[in-house]
């Protein structure tokens, strides 16, 4: 299964909620960088991890690990199942890397245990391991709302390059919204970027693009910022960081200045990464 990362184009908290968690308005959409995840039946009733990534957890704290103990659960299932992980996704990265791993083993499962569950079954479950899972069970383009598991389908925007450049470290997602003053912050205009994704204007996206956590991110960890303004001079349309961070994307429609981007930004930069903005749907099928 492939399970592909996603970033945000814009997104804004509206506030606190009493069960801790923040009331969210974000455009997501899907890249060509994923993850694959291999499922091997197995006869003894276990629920086994395989991944040869040292960030990567191998045990019930794996949210692949607890998708499948979550189906298994419900359903009733005993037969257990082999996990293999190959990561590609950055971990810790506002890439959603774990939660995209989980959504493929869901869908994964599904059919594996024949469930016959459809994919809105699939993403309400999905929502009992993590926000950012349903999105990911569908991938494409939506508004997320809620706490992010509420989805609505939305159009891609049009295609372009979009260049990662995570540095090294890792953003824990509840520190930022943690630290998060919401009194202080620039709210991006989410209805302006959805009506500029279905006008398909690309120069309004990158106009538009906003991230609240952005500013939480950049205080904890200058280098943010200065990735920030690395890409900007090497010719990014627009930059943004994803989610809670650290990674941060610029998009860019000309493949030469991809390209002068990308190398000049290898130098500053272990992990960097050129792919194409995917946005549709059919991508996982
Ligand atoms: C910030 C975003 C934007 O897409 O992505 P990442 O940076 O993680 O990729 C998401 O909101 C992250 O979603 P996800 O990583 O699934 O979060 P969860 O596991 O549900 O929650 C982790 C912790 O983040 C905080 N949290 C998460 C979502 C939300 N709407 N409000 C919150 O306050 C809570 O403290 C929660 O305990
Ligand atoms: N399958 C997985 N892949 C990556 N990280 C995982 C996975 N399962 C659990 N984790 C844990 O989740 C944390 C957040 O990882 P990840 O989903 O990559 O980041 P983000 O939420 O920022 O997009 C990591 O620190 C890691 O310990």
């Amino acid at each position: 299964m492939k399970a592909p990362a996603k970033i945000n184009l814009s997104l804004d908290v509206l506030h606190k909620r009493s069960d801790g968690y923040h009331e969210v308005k974000m455009v997501m959409t899907t890249i060509d960088l994923a993850d694959r995840i291999e499922l091997v039946d197995l006869y003894t009733d276990t629920i086994k991890i395989v991944s040869h990534n040292r960030f990567v957890p191998d045990d019930e704290r794996n949210l692949a690990y607890q998708a499948a103990k979550l189906l298994k659960t419900k359903f009733g299932i005993k037969r257990g199942v082999a996990i293999s992980i190959t990561k590609s996704i950055p971990v810790a990265a506002g890439l959603a890397g774990g939660s995209s791993d989980a959504a493929a083993t869901l869908r994964g499962l599904n059919k594996l245990w024949r469930l016959g569950l459809s994919l809105d079954e699939l993403a309400q479950i999905g929502a009992e391991i993590g926000s950012d899972v349903p999105f990911c069970v569908y991938g494409g383009t939506a508004i997320a709302t809620g706490r992010g598991e509420k989805i609505e389908h939305i159009p891609a925007p049009p295609s372009s390059w979009v260049v990662l450049a995570k540095p090294a470290i890792g953003v824990s997602t509840a520190d930022v919204y943690r630290q998060l003053d919401l009194q202080s912050v620039k709210h991006p205009d989410v209805d302006g970027m959805v009506a500029a994704i279905k006008e398909k204007n690309y120069e309004k996206i990158c106009s538009l693009a906003g991230n609240v956590l952005e500013s939480v991110t950049l205080k904890m960890y200058p280098e943010v910022a200065q990735i920030k303004e690395q890409m900007k001079r090497f010719g990014a349309d627009m930059v943004l960081m994803s989610g809670s961070g650290p990674t941060v994307f610029g998009l860019v429609q000309h493949d030469s200045r991809m390209h002068r981007i990308y190398n000049g930004l290898r130098g500053f930069c272990d992990h960097v990464y050129a792919v194409r903005l995917i946005g549709e749907r059919h991508f996982l099928d």
